[in-house]
Protein backbone atom coordinates (compact mmCIF):
# COMPACT_ATOMS: atom_id res chain seq x y z
CA UNK A 1 0.00 0.00 0.00
CA UNK A 2 1.14 3.53 -0.71
CA UNK A 3 2.91 4.99 2.63
CA UNK A 4 5.34 7.45 0.94
CA UNK A 5 4.54 10.88 1.33
CA UNK A 6 6.85 14.00 0.01
CA UNK A 7 6.28 17.52 -1.10
CA UNK A 8 8.05 20.85 -1.28
CA UNK A 9 7.98 24.33 -2.20
CA UNK A 10 10.66 25.17 -4.70
CA UNK A 11 11.37 28.75 -5.16
CA UNK A 12 12.34 29.57 -8.37
CA UNK A 13 14.86 32.44 -9.74
CA UNK A 14 14.75 34.85 -12.34
CA UNK A 15 17.88 36.03 -14.45
CA UNK A 16 18.55 39.10 -12.31
CA UNK A 17 19.70 36.68 -9.75
CA UNK A 18 21.91 34.92 -11.05
CA UNK A 19 25.41 34.88 -10.09
CA UNK A 20 28.18 34.18 -13.08
CA UNK A 21 29.16 30.96 -11.01
CA UNK A 22 25.62 29.67 -11.11
CA UNK A 23 25.13 30.70 -14.83
CA UNK A 24 28.76 28.40 -15.05
CA UNK A 25 27.07 25.62 -13.04
CA UNK A 26 24.55 25.17 -16.27
CA UNK A 27 27.48 25.71 -18.51
CA UNK A 28 29.00 22.95 -16.89
CA UNK A 29 26.80 20.13 -17.12
CA UNK A 30 27.66 17.50 -19.29
CA UNK A 31 27.83 17.97 -23.18
CA UNK A 32 25.16 14.76 -23.08
CA UNK A 33 23.14 17.19 -21.03
CA UNK A 34 23.01 19.98 -23.50
CA UNK A 35 19.42 19.96 -24.38
CA UNK A 36 18.59 19.42 -21.08
CA UNK A 37 21.25 22.61 -20.46
CA UNK A 38 19.18 24.84 -22.55
CA UNK A 39 16.18 24.09 -20.78
CA UNK A 40 17.08 24.67 -17.43
CA UNK A 41 18.62 27.95 -19.06
CA UNK A 42 15.32 28.60 -20.67
CA UNK A 43 13.10 27.34 -17.26
CA UNK A 44 15.30 30.37 -15.53
CA UNK A 45 15.15 32.60 -17.76
CA UNK A 46 11.18 32.33 -17.98
CA UNK A 47 9.77 30.45 -14.50
CA UNK A 48 6.87 33.66 -13.40
CA UNK A 49 8.05 35.13 -10.31
CA UNK A 50 5.45 34.06 -8.19
CA UNK A 51 7.41 32.64 -5.79
CA UNK A 52 10.51 34.31 -3.78
CA UNK A 53 13.66 33.40 -4.65
CA UNK A 54 15.66 31.48 -2.32
CA UNK A 55 19.10 30.95 -1.38
CA UNK A 56 21.72 32.53 -5.06
CA UNK A 57 23.61 29.31 -4.57
CA UNK A 58 20.36 26.94 -4.29
CA UNK A 59 18.63 28.92 -7.42
CA UNK A 60 20.94 26.93 -10.07
CA UNK A 61 22.03 23.40 -8.89
CA UNK A 62 19.80 20.45 -9.93
CA UNK A 63 17.17 19.00 -7.11
CA UNK A 64 18.05 15.77 -8.19
CA UNK A 65 21.54 14.51 -9.71
CA UNK A 66 21.91 10.79 -10.61
CA UNK A 67 25.50 9.22 -11.41
CA UNK A 68 26.18 5.53 -13.05
CA UNK A 69 22.72 4.54 -12.13
CA UNK A 70 22.85 0.74 -12.34
CA UNK A 71 20.64 -2.01 -11.84
CA UNK A 72 21.09 -5.70 -13.02
CA UNK A 73 18.25 -8.26 -12.39
CA UNK A 74 18.59 -11.57 -9.81
CA UNK A 75 19.91 -13.43 -13.20
CA UNK A 76 22.91 -10.37 -14.14
CA UNK A 77 20.50 -9.13 -17.18
CA UNK A 78 21.03 -5.34 -17.12
CA UNK A 79 17.78 -3.19 -15.64
CA UNK A 80 19.46 0.12 -15.34
CA UNK A 81 22.47 0.32 -18.05
CA UNK A 82 24.64 3.84 -16.01
CA UNK A 83 21.84 6.48 -15.92
CA UNK A 84 23.36 9.94 -15.77
CA UNK A 85 20.84 12.73 -15.47
CA UNK A 86 20.21 15.92 -13.72
CA UNK A 87 16.45 17.43 -12.98
CA UNK A 88 16.13 20.86 -12.46
CA UNK A 89 14.29 22.31 -9.85
CA UNK A 90 10.69 23.66 -10.31
CA UNK A 91 10.52 21.51 -13.86
CA UNK A 92 7.88 19.01 -14.87
CA UNK A 93 10.49 16.22 -16.49
CA UNK A 94 8.48 13.23 -18.23
CA UNK A 95 10.01 10.05 -18.45
CA UNK A 96 8.92 7.98 -21.52
CA UNK A 97 10.42 4.79 -23.17
CA UNK A 98 8.81 1.58 -24.18
CA UNK A 99 8.00 -1.11 -21.80
CA UNK A 100 10.32 -2.89 -19.67
CA UNK A 101 13.29 -0.16 -20.42
CA UNK A 102 13.37 0.58 -16.21
CA UNK A 103 11.41 3.91 -15.94
CA UNK A 104 9.57 2.50 -12.87
CA UNK A 105 12.93 1.44 -11.78
CA UNK A 106 14.78 4.79 -12.50
CA UNK A 107 11.53 6.74 -10.72
CA UNK A 108 11.10 4.60 -7.93
CA UNK A 109 15.27 5.13 -7.12
CA UNK A 110 14.61 8.64 -6.30
CA UNK A 111 13.28 7.85 -3.24
CA UNK A 112 14.52 4.34 -2.30
CA UNK A 113 11.60 2.07 -2.95
CA UNK A 114 14.29 0.97 -4.64
CA UNK A 115 17.80 1.37 -3.06
CA UNK A 116 19.91 2.72 -5.37
CA UNK A 117 24.27 1.85 -4.66
CA UNK A 118 25.37 4.90 -2.36
CA UNK A 119 27.17 7.36 -4.48
CA UNK A 120 24.68 7.06 -7.24
CA UNK A 121 21.58 9.50 -6.46
CA UNK A 122 21.76 12.86 -5.30
CA UNK A 123 18.99 15.08 -3.58
CA UNK A 124 20.08 18.99 -3.52
CA UNK A 125 23.74 17.61 -3.53
CA UNK A 126 23.34 14.74 -1.16
CA UNK A 127 23.70 11.57 -1.46
CA UNK A 128 20.41 9.83 -0.73
CA UNK A 129 21.38 6.79 0.41
CA UNK A 130 22.74 9.20 3.87
CA UNK A 131 19.20 10.34 4.32
CA UNK A 132 16.76 9.20 6.89
CA UNK A 133 14.15 6.84 4.45
CA UNK A 134 11.23 8.11 5.81
CA UNK A 135 12.39 12.04 5.70
CA UNK A 136 13.16 11.28 2.14
CA UNK A 137 9.97 10.15 1.47
CA UNK A 138 8.45 13.05 2.88
CA UNK A 139 10.49 14.93 0.61
CA UNK A 140 10.07 13.05 -2.23
CA UNK A 141 6.95 11.91 -2.55
CA UNK A 142 5.09 9.11 -4.61
CA UNK A 143 1.89 9.03 -6.84
CA UNK A 144 0.87 5.57 -8.37
CA UNK A 145 -0.81 4.33 -10.76
CA UNK A 146 -4.04 2.91 -8.83
CA UNK A 147 -4.55 5.55 -6.03
CA UNK A 148 -4.36 2.90 -2.90
CA UNK A 149 -6.59 5.03 0.41
CA UNK A 150 -6.17 3.82 3.87
CA UNK A 151 -9.29 3.13 5.73
CA UNK A 152 -11.43 5.60 6.78
CA UNK A 153 -12.56 9.33 5.16
CA UNK A 154 -11.07 11.35 3.09
CA UNK A 155 -9.84 13.64 5.85
CA UNK A 156 -8.57 10.58 7.87
CA UNK A 157 -6.34 9.61 4.64
CA UNK A 158 -5.21 13.65 4.25
CA UNK A 159 -4.19 13.75 8.45
CA UNK A 160 -2.44 10.69 8.42
CA UNK A 161 0.97 11.86 7.09
CA UNK A 162 1.00 14.65 9.37
CA UNK A 163 -0.18 12.59 12.35
CA UNK A 164 2.95 10.26 12.14
CA UNK A 165 5.15 13.71 12.85
CA UNK A 166 2.51 14.05 16.25
CA UNK A 167 0.94 16.94 13.95
CA UNK A 168 -3.05 16.84 13.59
CA UNK A 169 -4.13 18.90 10.39
CA UNK A 170 -6.93 20.96 11.61
CA UNK A 171 -10.01 21.06 9.39
CA UNK A 172 -9.33 24.08 7.38
CA UNK A 173 -5.48 22.53 6.93
CA UNK A 174 -7.25 19.70 5.16
CA UNK A 175 -9.95 21.34 3.32
CA UNK A 176 -7.08 23.97 1.70
CA UNK A 177 -4.90 20.78 0.32
CA UNK A 178 -8.71 19.32 -0.74
CA UNK A 179 -8.60 22.70 -2.88
CA UNK A 180 -4.76 22.05 -3.40
CA UNK A 181 -5.91 18.64 -5.27
CA UNK A 182 -9.17 20.65 -7.06
CA UNK A 183 -11.83 19.02 -4.72
CA UNK A 184 -14.02 20.26 -2.80
CA UNK A 185 -15.52 20.22 0.64
CA UNK A 186 -18.08 17.85 -0.08
CA UNK A 187 -15.49 15.02 -0.28
CA UNK A 188 -13.99 15.49 3.50
CA UNK A 189 -16.14 12.91 5.08
CA UNK A 190 -16.32 10.77 2.01
CA UNK A 191 -14.57 6.86 2.19
CA UNK A 192 -12.21 5.02 -0.70
CA UNK A 193 -15.97 3.55 -1.44
CA UNK A 194 -17.69 6.57 -2.43
CA UNK A 195 -15.46 8.12 -4.27
CA UNK A 196 -14.26 7.50 -8.46
CA UNK A 197 -10.80 6.31 -8.97
CA UNK A 198 -10.10 9.83 -10.88
CA UNK A 199 -11.50 11.38 -6.90
CA UNK A 200 -9.08 8.58 -5.49
CA UNK A 201 -5.87 9.87 -7.36
CA UNK A 202 -7.07 13.37 -6.41
CA UNK A 203 -7.14 12.17 -2.53
CA UNK A 204 -4.25 10.49 -2.61
CA UNK A 205 -2.61 13.66 -4.32
CA UNK A 206 -3.83 15.64 -1.39
CA UNK A 207 -2.40 12.90 0.94
CA UNK A 208 1.27 13.23 -0.73
CA UNK A 209 0.71 17.28 -0.26
CA UNK A 210 -0.07 17.15 3.05
CA UNK A 211 3.80 16.27 4.00
CA UNK A 212 4.37 19.16 2.04
CA UNK A 213 6.85 17.75 -0.68
CA UNK A 214 9.48 19.31 -2.44
CA UNK A 215 9.30 16.49 -5.07
CA UNK A 216 6.50 14.68 -6.45
CA UNK A 217 7.25 11.61 -8.64
CA UNK A 218 4.63 10.13 -10.63
CA UNK A 219 4.30 6.83 -11.80
CA UNK A 220 1.76 6.69 -14.69
CA UNK A 221 -0.74 8.64 -12.61
CA UNK A 222 -3.39 8.97 -14.55
CA UNK A 223 -3.57 5.78 -16.98
CA UNK A 224 -6.26 4.28 -15.24
CA UNK A 225 -8.44 7.94 -15.42
CA UNK A 226 -11.03 9.09 -17.77
CA UNK A 227 -10.15 12.19 -19.97
CA UNK A 228 -11.61 14.78 -17.45
CA UNK A 229 -9.71 13.22 -14.69
CA UNK A 230 -6.88 13.32 -16.37
CA UNK A 231 -7.16 16.81 -17.25
CA UNK A 232 -8.02 17.34 -13.70
CA UNK A 233 -4.76 15.83 -12.39
CA UNK A 234 -2.35 17.54 -14.95
CA UNK A 235 -3.97 20.83 -14.03
CA UNK A 236 -2.94 20.05 -10.60
CA UNK A 237 -0.14 19.17 -11.56
CA UNK A 238 1.00 22.15 -13.56
CA UNK A 239 -0.25 24.50 -10.99
CA UNK A 240 1.97 22.86 -8.32
CA UNK A 241 4.69 23.36 -10.64
CA UNK A 242 4.01 27.41 -11.52
CA UNK A 243 2.43 28.15 -7.85
CA UNK A 244 4.39 26.04 -5.55
CA UNK A 245 7.68 25.76 -7.65
CA UNK A 246 7.23 21.83 -7.16
CA UNK A 247 9.75 19.58 -8.93
CA UNK A 248 7.62 16.84 -11.12
CA UNK A 249 9.14 13.90 -11.86
CA UNK A 250 6.77 11.82 -14.21
CA UNK A 251 6.87 8.05 -15.95
CA UNK A 252 3.59 8.33 -18.44
CA UNK A 253 3.16 6.61 -21.88
CA UNK A 254 0.93 8.74 -23.08
CA UNK A 255 3.27 11.40 -25.34
CA UNK A 256 0.36 13.54 -26.08
CA UNK A 257 0.36 14.01 -21.80
CA UNK A 258 3.98 14.64 -22.05
CA UNK A 259 3.54 17.29 -24.47
CA UNK A 260 0.53 19.07 -23.01
CA UNK A 261 2.70 19.42 -19.14
CA UNK A 262 6.40 18.43 -19.23
CA UNK A 263 8.91 20.96 -19.52
CA UNK A 264 11.72 18.37 -20.62
CA UNK A 265 11.46 14.30 -21.93
CA UNK A 266 13.95 11.76 -21.10
CA UNK A 267 13.35 9.03 -23.54
CA UNK A 268 14.59 5.75 -21.60
CA UNK A 269 15.23 2.67 -23.61
CA UNK A 270 16.83 -0.60 -22.53
CA UNK A 271 17.97 0.97 -19.35
CA UNK A 272 19.50 4.00 -21.09
CA UNK A 273 18.55 7.24 -21.09
CA UNK A 274 19.18 7.69 -25.25
CA UNK A 275 17.59 11.36 -25.35
CA UNK A 276 16.91 14.59 -23.45
CA UNK A 277 14.54 17.04 -25.40
CA UNK A 278 11.85 19.52 -25.02
CA UNK A 279 8.53 17.39 -25.28
CA UNK A 280 7.74 19.46 -28.68
CA UNK A 281 10.63 18.44 -29.99
CA UNK A 282 9.89 14.67 -29.60
CA UNK A 283 10.06 14.00 -33.36
CA UNK A 284 13.72 15.58 -33.58
CA UNK A 285 14.58 12.20 -31.47
CA UNK A 286 17.61 10.48 -33.24
CA UNK A 287 18.02 6.67 -31.62
CA UNK A 288 16.45 4.54 -33.88
CA UNK A 289 14.95 2.88 -30.50
CA UNK A 290 13.03 5.89 -29.42
CA UNK A 291 12.33 7.02 -33.44
CA UNK A 292 10.24 3.73 -33.53
CA UNK A 293 9.06 4.10 -30.11
CA UNK A 294 7.52 7.68 -30.79
CA UNK A 295 5.92 6.42 -34.05
CA UNK A 296 4.12 3.41 -32.71
CA UNK A 297 2.84 5.61 -29.41
CA UNK A 298 2.13 8.45 -31.98
N1 LIG B 1 13.06 -6.57 -8.72
C1 LIG B 1 13.24 -6.97 -9.96
N2 LIG B 1 13.81 -8.15 -10.21
C2 LIG B 1 14.00 -8.57 -11.48
N3 LIG B 1 13.66 -7.86 -12.56
C3 LIG B 1 13.08 -6.69 -12.35
C4 LIG B 1 12.84 -6.17 -11.06
N4 LIG B 1 12.25 -4.96 -11.19
C5 LIG B 1 12.15 -4.74 -12.51
N5 LIG B 1 12.63 -5.76 -13.19
C6 LIG B 1 12.73 -5.86 -14.65
O1 LIG B 1 13.39 -4.69 -15.04
C7 LIG B 1 12.89 -4.25 -16.27
C8 LIG B 1 12.46 -2.82 -16.14
O2 LIG B 1 11.29 -2.76 -15.33
P1 LIG B 1 10.52 -1.40 -15.09
O3 LIG B 1 9.26 -1.74 -14.38
O4 LIG B 1 11.42 -0.44 -14.46
O5 LIG B 1 10.23 -0.95 -16.58
P2 LIG B 1 9.20 0.13 -17.14
O6 LIG B 1 9.90 0.83 -18.22
O7 LIG B 1 8.66 0.93 -16.02
O8 LIG B 1 8.07 -0.81 -17.72
P3 LIG B 1 6.52 -0.52 -17.93
O9 LIG B 1 6.40 0.61 -18.90
O10 LIG B 1 6.00 -1.80 -18.53
O11 LIG B 1 5.91 -0.24 -16.59
C9 LIG B 1 11.76 -5.20 -16.66
O12 LIG B 1 12.27 -6.14 -17.56
C10 LIG B 1 11.40 -5.85 -15.35
O13 LIG B 1 10.91 -7.14 -15.55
Amino acid sequence: MLLTFSPQFIVCGCINLLSVSQIEVIQKMPSTCSLFRDEVREHLLTVPGEAEAEDDNQIQKPKFRVRELRKESDDGAPILKGVNMEIPKGVIMGIIGPSGSGKSTLLRALNRLWEPPSGTVFLDGRDITDLDVLSLRRKVGMLFQIPALFEGTVVDNIRYGPQLRGKKLTENEVYKLLSLADLDSSFLNKTGGEISVGQAQRVALARTLANEPEVLLLDEPTSALDPISTQNIEDVLVKLKKKHGMTIVMVSHSIKQIQRIADVVCLLVNGEIVEVLKPDLLSEAKHPMALRFLQLSG
